[in-house]
């Protein structure tokens, strides 16, 4: 499992180790820089490099051992800089012809980054970065973003932007942060469309602004350099301080019949309304459900028969008759929402299937109308499982939706920690950057981003796919917060297995290969 930190958190850790003696900022530094340099070694001679990486990079595309190789290393004023200026100092010695610029008065410089300053002054000169024009670029020199990093806290200057902007064509390496994304929240604090970084290299653990929102697009491929706090960890965050990347739990089947490995029902809409429940079954079969049954209302009945096999199918006429299959104690888990309908007697079977306690993936329609029902509402219970997009997430939660587009120091973990709390219940808040967070502060994101990128996964029907895998994994006795985890990650995976030109039908028919996969 890996956290994901932010700037404050990674800060806190490096203040402790340099308190208790562990490793000192300049040692750190020296680490940060040199794992960059070992990064764009390994890069520019297309071999693997000693850093775990995550993602695809391009060829290197700048000049080369023969042909002579060049770097421009942009320096911030903090110690985003103070890395710049060990990178300068590394590649020199590696050979490279470098550059330095710097993005105010040297000296302002403090601490650990005037003490690298001053040792690359006794290499090569340092130029305001307002000396740096376009014309300079078009040698395809390599260039070290070291202008800021998680110590950004305002909009770019002008002056940045504009070099930012003349490098477009160059390869770029970003230090800790692709400068101008915010480390905590993924957003670019900019008004212009900056180019995105090839290689950004980050220290000790990734943080949340390479995973949330344009995080990834901005990063290019992501690694991440140890910088002596390995033997540290994330010390001394509390369980609800701290997020980490989403990790499947142990599928594995004991043996048993059927119905020990649980019973879903999942509520389809009406006439020419049921393609959405049947993935959603099929998902829930897919993963391990011993049995799944498609409830629909009477007339939609042929239309459900003409297309299940293995999947049942019951006619659900009214509350009465829903509360009847209700009575079947070996149903345990609950799949409504996909293509269910909006009418008033939908409200009523949603109540009911509420009632029942029983572990239940509430999506779509269903959380439309929970966001319009404060009763509905109120029968939410701890076995739920919400799963909203952005637009779903905003009708049931206006105020933190508000709130994370406009509040700065909000990312979507804290909105969606918020959330769960609001609601007493797991809530998975969908995107690329994927949030689950549970009532007591547990929190994940899976992301599909770089090597689990997977932009076909949005694709009609794909949430509800999404929405049967968990239900089946808590038919399979799984926890609401396990199956959500779970459910998205396997859900990632199998797009990823299958690749390009999927549709959500091939969704479920991928998951043996990924089931199969984590078990060898
Ligand atoms: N001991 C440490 O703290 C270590 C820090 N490291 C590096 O240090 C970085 C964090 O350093 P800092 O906290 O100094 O932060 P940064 O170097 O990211 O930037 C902070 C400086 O930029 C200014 N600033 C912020 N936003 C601005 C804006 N929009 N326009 C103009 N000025 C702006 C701040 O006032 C401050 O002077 C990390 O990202 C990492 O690269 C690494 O060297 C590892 C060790
Ligand atoms: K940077």
């Amino acid at each position: 499992m890996t956290e994901l930190l932010t700037s404050a958190q990674m800060r806190a850790i490096e203040a402790d180790a340099i308190a208790t003696g562990h490793v000192s900022g300049l040692e750190m530094m020296e680490a940060a820089g040199s794992g960059v340099v070992a990064a764009i070694l390994a890069w520019r001679d297309g071999r693997d490099g000693p850093l775990s990486l995550h993602g695809k990079l391009p060829r290197f595309f700048g000049q080369t051992v023969e042909t002579g190789a060049s770097a421009v290393v942009l320096c911030g004023p903090g110690n985003n800089g103070g890395d710049g200026f060990v990178i300068g100092r590394l590649l020199h010695r590696a050979g490279w012809a470098v550059e330095v610029f710097l993005l105010g008065d040297p000296e302002a410089l403090r601490g650990d980054a005037r003490t690298n300053y001053e040792h690359w002054l006794e290499i090569g000169d340092v130029r305001p970065l307002s000396d740096c024009t376009s014309d300079r670029w078009i040698k395809q020199t390599l260039v070290v973003d070291a202008l800021f990093g998680t110590g950004l806290t305002r909009h770019l200057p002008d002056v940045v932007e504009n070099v930012l902007m003349a490098t477009a064509n160059c390869p770029r390496v970003a230090v800790d942060v692709p400068s101008g994304l915010c480390a905590d929240r993924g957003v670019v604090l900019s008004e212009r469309s900056l180019p995105a970084a090839h290689l950004t290299v980050t220290f000790h653990r990734p943080k949340l602004g390479h995973l949330l929102a344009d995080g990834p697009t901005q990063c290019g491929a992501l690694a991440v350099a140890d910088i002596g706090l390995a033997a540290r960890g994330i010390a001394p965050f509390k369980h609800d301080q701290v997020v980490s990347e989403a990790v499947p739990s142990d599928l594995r089947k004991q043996q048993g019949h059927k119905y020990s490995h649980g019973h879903a029902l999942v509520l389809s809409g009406g006439v020419g309304r049921g393609g959405a429940a049947r993935l959603a079954a099929r998902a829930a079969l897919r993963v391990g459900a011993g049995a799944v049954t498609i409830g629909c209302p009477p007339a939609a009945m042929i239309e459900n028969a003409a297309q299940l096999n293995a999947i049942m199918l019951q006619a659900v006429g009214d509350v009465g008759a829903l509360d009847a299959i209700l009575d079947d104690s070996r149903i345990n888990a609950l799949c409504v929402g996909p293509g269910f309908g909006l009418s008033e007697d939908r409200a009523d079977k949603l109540h009911a299937l509420l009632k029942s306690g029983r572990a239940a993936v509430i999506d779509a329609d269903a959380l439309t109308l929970l966001s319009k029902d404060a009763d509905l509402r109120g029968a939410l219970h701890g076995k739920c499982v919400l799963t909203p997009h952005a637009g779903e997430f905003a009708r049931l939660f206006p105020d933190l939706a508000d709130a994370m587009d406009s509040t700065p120091d909000r990312n979507k973990t804290e909105i969606v920690r918020m959330a769960a709390a609001d609601v007493g219940c797991v809530v998975v808040f969908k995107g690329a950057d994927t949030v689950i967070a549970d009532p007591t502060g547990t929190c994940c994101v899976n992301a599909s981003a770089y090597h689990r990128a997977a932009p076909w996964l949005a694709t009609a029907g794909s949430g509800d796919v999404l929405a049967g895998l968990i239900a089946g994994l808590m038919a399979r006795g799984v926890t609401p917060w396990d199956a959500a985890q779970t459910g998205a990650w396997l859900h990632t995976e199998s797009a990823v297995s299958f690749g390009p030109g999927l549709i959500a039908e091939d969704l479920p028919e991928e998951l043996p290969n990924v089931l199969q996969n984590i078990a060898s």
